[in-house]
């Protein structure tokens, strides 16, 4: 299994502002990158407060991206991974539009009905933990699913939780030319953060793209 996390964030490493909107960060090129490694990817992989915040369909836009996939043996859009420990996942939520496979990463705290209705609505439900996602656990049974490459874009809470439980591979962070500022503001690894043994990272590429830079790290 390999896990990139790619995300986009202000000079002074934030996700998006205090209020948790989604703002494009990202200017037309590093989206086009992004729509490149979503095709690439087997999975993309949020955490319900993304779904909660930005209502994101995960999906490869391109068409010719589209038909390679298919043209190669894949689906024609990658599966969508939600870390949803009590399926907070609205019902109407675009992730559970019929463009994409739905995988919902959840608890035993979501309960015997919720899950029942998350694959009503045609989702694929892993249950894995007590209070929250088990993340070692529910990622090691997607490869059960045909998945062997994830990309995960965020948010914070998420992307803490998987270096924490030491499953993140590669980083890729697209650093914006704007300030956001906020000490509420998510930022790319939020949680309760480390105090020591911090994650290593080995940078291997610098890139200018649009009005930015593009920073790629391997976990070392
Ligand atoms: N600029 C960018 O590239 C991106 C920006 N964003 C922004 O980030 C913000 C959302 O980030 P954030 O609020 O951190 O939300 P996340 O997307 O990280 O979701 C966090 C939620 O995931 C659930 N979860 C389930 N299992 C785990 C686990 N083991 N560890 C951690 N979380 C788990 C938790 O809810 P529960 O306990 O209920 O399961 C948790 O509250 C939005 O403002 C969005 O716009 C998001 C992605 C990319
Ligand atoms: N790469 C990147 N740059 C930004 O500026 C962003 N705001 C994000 N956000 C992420 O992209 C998701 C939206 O995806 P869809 O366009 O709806 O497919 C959003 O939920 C964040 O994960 N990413």
């Amino acid at each position: 299994m390999q896990v990139i996390v790619n995300a986009a964030t202000s000079a002074d490493g934030k996700l998006s502002t205090r209020r948790r909107e989604q703002i494009a960060i990202s200017g037309a090129e590093d989206f086009d990158r992004v729509d490149a490694l979503r095709t690439d990817s087997d999975a993309v992989m949020v955490g319900v407060g993304t779904v909660l915040a930005d209502d994101p369909s995960l999906t490869v836009d391109d068409p010719d991206r589209i038909e390679a996939r298919t043209d190669r043996g894949d689906p024609p859009q990658p599966a969508r991974v939600v870390a949803d420990s009590r399926l907070r996942t609205p019902a109407d939520a675009t992730v559970y539009d019929d463009s994409a496979e739905t995988i919902l990463l959840t608890s035993e705290a979501a309960g015997d009905d919720a899950v029942a209705d998350a694959r009503a609505r045609d989702a694929t439900v892993i249950v894995a933990g007590d209070d929250r996602v088990d993340l070692p656990a529910a990622v090691g049974r997607l490869p059960d699913h045909g998945i062997e490459r994830v990309m995960v874009e965020g948010g914070g809470e998420l992307v803490f939780s998987l270096f924490e439980a030491g499953l993140v591979d590669e980083l890729s962070v697209f650093v914006g030319s704007l300030v956001i500022g906020g000490r509420d503001a998510p930022t790319l690894a939020d949680g309760d953060g480390f105090v020591e043994s911090f994650v290593d990272l080995r940078l291997d590429e610098i890139e200018r793209i649009d009005d930015g830079v593009l920073l790629q790290y391997a976990v070392s």
